[in-house]
């Protein structure tokens, strides 16, 4: 009979997951039946959209960002009702539940679905309630996080953060953050620094993706011009020393997406996602899912990768949750909590997998 494995271990942590986007759960099967009940048409001329068994071999090859956003935005045409943006996020926090997470800090994005004509009050309407039963029947805090698409331009973006309907989410603390995502190159941070400076004056929390495929130069821009106060993906933060020393000395946290970094090609192997070298050099980060569906894994699917990879001892995933808990958005006595439990698990667990 064999013994308690690594991946049950790192399933018992507390886990936090701070980079996850809802309309990344679409799994291409729930893609197929919500296009068949809401009577939208998936493109006739991609061979990819013949079936959904097509579909998921297709996502085993993207070449790029760019060319997952292809696939991304065409499968949120499938969404439509309040009713399936909380099927799809419940479908997303039964996973996430299963997988150990405590907490998720879950991305959603407004403008891909107010550009095709879906109100902004039924997204959130289905986020929302997907995420207060998560609360009740799972134990899984949540906040959700409105990301901007800065292929888009900066004015649009700024005008829909105006909006009322937005303005009443953050007022009201339903969404509690924003962030920024899609297309990464040309789109450097700086082009949205009027955004990000009426949503700190609003008091939410500011985050962007930088350094995924774009240059380390990002990072240090979103820092500098949109004061967020972590980074999404960040890995070629490796690239300039200077800089990881003070994110190191700063301990901003880095939101690493590992499979999804193999998945689009900004690395060849998860051993090339740099966790040794920020680990080495102090810096803090967690470890994500990002896309799930799209990406082939969950969050504890990306645990149990770093670990085949790096085979970081207990002392270290310690560390790696640590750092999760006290960089997240929750409040205090959450933390406190959730800092709680991975002593007691660690605990527990160090005895089993040292003999
Ligand atoms: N990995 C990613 N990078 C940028 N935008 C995204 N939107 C969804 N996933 C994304
Ligand atoms: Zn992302």
């Amino acid at each position: 009979m064999s013994g308690p494995s690594f991946r049950d271990f790192l399933r018992c942590l507390p886990k936090c997951e701070h980079h996850m986007h809802l309309e990344g759960a679409l799994t291409p099967h729930v893609l197929f039946v919500l296009a068949e009940k809401n009577n939208v048409t998936l493109p006739q001329d991609d061979e990819a959209f013949k079936s959904p068994e097509a579909l998921l071999e297709r996502y085993q090859r993207f070449t790029s960002l760019d060319d997952f956003l292809h696939y991304y935005y065409i499968g949120m045409s499938a969404l439509v009702a309040a009713a399936d943006f909380e099927a799809l996020a419940w479908d997303y926090f039964q996973h996430a539940s299963s997988d150990g997470v405590a907490h998720a800090e879950v991305f959603f994005d407004p403008q891909a679905h107010t550009s095709r004509g879906i109100k902004y009050t039924t997204v959130l309407e289905g986020f929302d309630t997907a995420c207060k039963r998560a609360e009740k029947e799972l134990g899984i805090t949540t906040i959700l996080t409105s990301c901007f698409l800065r292929h888009l331009p900066p004015k649009d973006c700024l005008e829909l953060f105006e909006d009322e309907d937005l303005q009443e989410s953050y007022k009201s603390g339903v969404v509690r953050a924003i962030g920024l995502d899609s297309s990464e190159k040309p789109f450097p941070p700086e082009n949205f620094t009027e955004l990000y400076t009426k949503a700190k004056a609003l008091g939410l929390n500011l985050t962007a993706h930088a350094g995924e495929e774009g240059p380390a130069s990002y990072i240090s821009s979103a820092l500098h011009n949109l004061g967020v106060t972590r980074i999404d993906h960040g890995i070629k933060l490796v690239d300039d020393q200077q800089l990881l020393e003070k994110i190191a000395a700063e301990k901003t946290m880095l939101t690493v997406c590992p499979l999804s970094n193999v998945v689009l090609r900004c690395v060849n192997t998860i051993k090339d996602v740099p966790i040794r070298k920020l680990l080495d050099a102090g810096v803090q980060f967690s470890i994500n899912s990002d896309d799930p569906a799209y990406f082939g894994g969950y969050i504890l699917d990306n645990y149990v990768a770093v670990h085949d990879a790096f085979k970081l001892s207990v002392q270290e995933w310690e560390g790696v949750v640590r750092a999760g808990i006290k960089g997240s958005w929750c409040d205090d006595d959450r933390k406190a909590e959730l800092l709680q439990r991975l002593q007691h698990v660690v605990e527990e667990w160090k005895g089993k997998l040292e003999n």
